[in-house]
């Protein structure tokens, strides 16, 4: 089996929970919160800044050119199209540059780029492409399930239409035929970390949006230590 067709069986009932989650449903619906969008949106413009640092830290250590390519490509074309999409609904949904600059990464941002950035630089080629193929894959995988049952008029339209795109699943596509190609040439000890940066990469997906849903953010420690 490849590695995308082993990754999707390991991971199924996880991308199935993704699908299901209160978020995703809300987002299909047109439901979802205006405060827990702006909420995602923000995070969102942080982790993309992150995913696109760990794209160019895999670039730069790739096995062959086309990979090299691929990589640094991946990463610029991201912050084009999708920092797009940002401005759009940051403007639509009333949240200012100081809003974006005085909210840091929360702990489910912050821990899913880290990760990405430490694999990319420090781990195989494999590992980092594994790592980052479920920012891909997962999003085509909601936005197709959204789309399937979004009304016409549905306020995030626009974001729902950037992950059936087909642009984005050219992207999708290239990014599985990679991490296909480099499953291929490793060895049993890498195989086994790129099945697990992939199903942590993909766990991290969920928590993102399980963070921006519950509004999370930085625990506030009580200096007297009385609430504790
Ligand atoms: C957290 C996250 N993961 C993936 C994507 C899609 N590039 C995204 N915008 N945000």
């Amino acid at each position: 089996m490849s590695f995308v067709e082993t990754v999707l069986q390991e991971n199924a009932d996880l991308c199935a929970a993704i699908r299901a989650m209160p978020f995703n449903r809300a987002l299909a619906d047109g439901t979802l919160p205006t405060e827990v969008f702006q909420h995602y949106i923000i995070q969102d413009a942080h982790y993309l800044e992150g995913f696109a640092r760990a794209l160019a830290l895999a670039a730069s250590a790739a096995p062959d050119a086309d990979a090299v390519a691929q990589l640094a490509g991946s990463g610029a074309g991201a912050l084009h199209v999708e920092r797009d999409l940002h401005a759009h609904y940051m403007g639509l949904f009333g949240v200012t540059a100081a809003d974006f600059n005085t909210t840091p990464p929360t702990p489910a941002c912050d821990h899913y780029t880290s990760f990405l950035i430490s694999t990319a630089a420090t781990c195989t080629t494999g590992e980092a492409v594994a790592a980052l193929l479920p920012c891909f894959w997962v999003y085509r995988d909601v936005g197709h399930d959204i789309h399937t049952r979004a009304a016409g008029d549905n306020p995030y339209r626009a974001w729902i239409d950037t992950y059936v795109s087909d642009d984005f699943d050219a992207a999708v596509a290239r990014s599985c035929e990679l991490s296909d190609r480099l499953y291929a040439q490793a060895s049993d000890t890498v195989r086994g970390q790129m099945r697990a940066a992939f199903a942590k990469s993909t766990l991290m997906e969920w928590a993102f949006w399980d963070s921006a849903w519950h509004l999370r953010g930085w625990p506030t420690p009580d200096p007297t230590g009385i609430a504790a």
